[in-house]
Parts: structure tokens; C-alpha cells; sequence
């Protein structure tokens, strides 16, 4: 068993379902993640992981289901979701770009109630840990997409919640940077948090998760390490370790998919 998975879940999700309209999005999904875990929620576009954060952070009901934080429903206080659990999901939009990226940080922080007297030191603390303290002043509108991803991470750290879910973080990054969050990444997982990430950078979840969960049209269809899903996969190689991307291929096709 993985090390971490001895303490006790921070955030849990039992058999949550959501319709739009007619479109089953997720059917009775289940999943946990403990402190200090990266846990990779992976699959095809429109699978449904977008709406599994959504849900899990309070952005929105479920249909069905339960939301546990630290064995409490919070199914239906999705202003106590909210307060523990930030969500980064990046993208060139969400900041006031014609702001630099102090102001937006201390924009936000009044927004999410961090008090006067602590809101400095969080976004020191921030702007630090996400290297942008020498960009503070520069204004959102002339910053590359990989200062933006940090800046969208830097606004997910600030409510210092004990769970980030991370919605592609390396979206649109040159590789240098991609690196570079993902170092970020790791070392936010080391502090304790527990993180869900989404990504369809198949050698970044390889790199980052703990353990996989496969969501495949609402349903989640595997779950474990990279081994086990190249076990699952039933793909065998005899030069070298099949990776993730070609095990998850081979999964996804026997899916249907
Ligand atoms: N606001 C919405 N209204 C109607 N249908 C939606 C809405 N949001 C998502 N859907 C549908 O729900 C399903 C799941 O979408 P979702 O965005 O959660 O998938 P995803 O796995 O995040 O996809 P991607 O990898 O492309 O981001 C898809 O069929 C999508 O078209």
C-alpha cells in the first residue's frame, strides 16, 4: 500500500452523478486522496474531469452522490467545499490583466477573506513559492502563458486549503516551464497537501501521480500506479516497460474508445 494512504482521506467522493440535460457527465464515481498525495484523474476528452473538480470544490451540486472532507458530508456546503479545497484551472482568462500581478493577488486574497494582517505574508509566501516574486509588478497582460500558469497556481495556493485539484497545469508551456511546475507541483505535495491533477501530458502524470484513476465516459475504469495500469492494459513489451501513453492507449481501446 502506498505510504500515504495510511493517514486519513482529506477529500473523498462516493458514487457522485451529474447530468446536463440529457448527457450523463458522471455515473456514481468514487474516489479518495490523502495528504500529501498527487492523485491523476486521466481520460478522454468529455469524460467527465472537468466536472468531478467542478463538483469537488464546491463550484457546483452533484445530482447523486456524497462529498466527504475528513469524514464529514459536506455534500450540500459547498461554501465549506470551497473554503478547503482551491482549484487551479488556468487558461488566459480569470485575472484583471490590465493589473499587474500583486494587485490581482491582493484583489483575490480580499475576495477569498484572508485577513488584512495576514493577506502580505500569504502573498510573499506565494509569489515565492511559485518563483514570481521579481514579475509582482508587471501586469498580467504582458505575461508569457508560463507566468500565467504560475500566477493561476500562486491564486490556488493563497486560501492554503488542504487540497488543490489542478485542472492541466502545463497547458500551452514550453517545455522548460512545464518542467519547472512540475517541480512546483511535487513540492506542494511534500508540504502535505493532497492534489488532484488532470492532465492529458501522459509522461507529466507518469512523472507526478501516486496513483491513477481512469474516467472513461463517467465511469472511472481503472485505478492504481502506472505498473498496474500497464498490467491492466495487458500490453506487453520485451525491449523496455511499455510507458503510460501507450498502456492507456491500449486501455482506452479495449474500452471502446
Ligand atoms: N456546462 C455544460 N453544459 C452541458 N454539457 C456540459 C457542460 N459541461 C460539460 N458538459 C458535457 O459533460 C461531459 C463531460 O465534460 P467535462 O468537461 O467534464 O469533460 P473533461 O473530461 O473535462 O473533458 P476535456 O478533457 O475535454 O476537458 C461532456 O460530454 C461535455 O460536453
Amino acid at each position: 500500500m502506498n505510504e500515504k494512504r495510511k493517514l486519513r482521506p482529506v477529500l473523498q467522493l462516493q458514487n457522485v452523478a451529474k447530468k446536463y440535460g440529457d448527457d450523463q457527465a458522471l455515473a456514481a464515481v468514487s474516489l479518495d486522496v490523502y495528504p500529501g498525495e498527487i492523485l491523476s484523474v486521466i481520460g478522454p476528452n468529455g469524460a467527465g474531469k472537468t466536472t468531478l473538480l467542478q463538483i469537488a470544490a464546491g463550484y457546483m451540486t452533484a445530482d447523486e452522490g456524497r462529498v466527504f472532507l475528513y469524514d464529514k458530508d459536506r455534500t450540500n456546503q459547498l461554501n465549506v467545499l470551497n473554503r478547503h479545497v482551491a482549484v487551479v484551472f488556468g487558461g488566459s482568462r480569470g485575472f484583471y490583466r490590465n493589473s499587474s500581478v500583486l494587485s490581482n493577488l491582493v484583489f483575490f486574497a480580499t475576495l477569498m477573506g484572508i485577513p488584512q494582517k495576514e493577506r502580505k505574508s500569504r502573498i510573499e509566501k506565494v509569489l515565492g513559492d511559485t518563483a514570481l516574486l521579481e514579475h509582482a509588478d508587471k501586469k498580467v497582460s504582458a505575461l508569457s502563458m508560463g507566468l500565467l500558469q504560475r500566477l493561476h497556481i500562486a491564486r490556488g495556493l493563497l486560501k492554503e486549503t488542504p487540497v488543490l485539484l489542478l485542472d492541466e497545469p502545463t497547458n500551452g508551456v514550453d517545455a522548460k516551464t512545464a518542467v519547472a511546475i512540475r517541480q512546483l507541483i511535487k513540492k506542494i505535495a511534500l508540504g502535505g497537501r493532497a492534489i488532484i491533477l488532470t492532465s492529458h501530458q501522459l509522461h507529466e502524470v507518469s512523472d507526478l501521480a501516486d496513483r491513477i484513476q481512469l474516467l472513461y465516459q463517467g465511469h472511472f475504469s481503472f485505478e492504481g500506479s502506472v505498473a498496474e495500469l500497464a498490467e491492466a492494459s495487458g500490453l506487453k513489451r520485451i525491449d523496455r516497460p511499455a510507458t503510460l501513453e501507450e498502456s492507456y492507449l491500449a486501455l482506452i481501446d479495449q474500452l471502446g474508445g
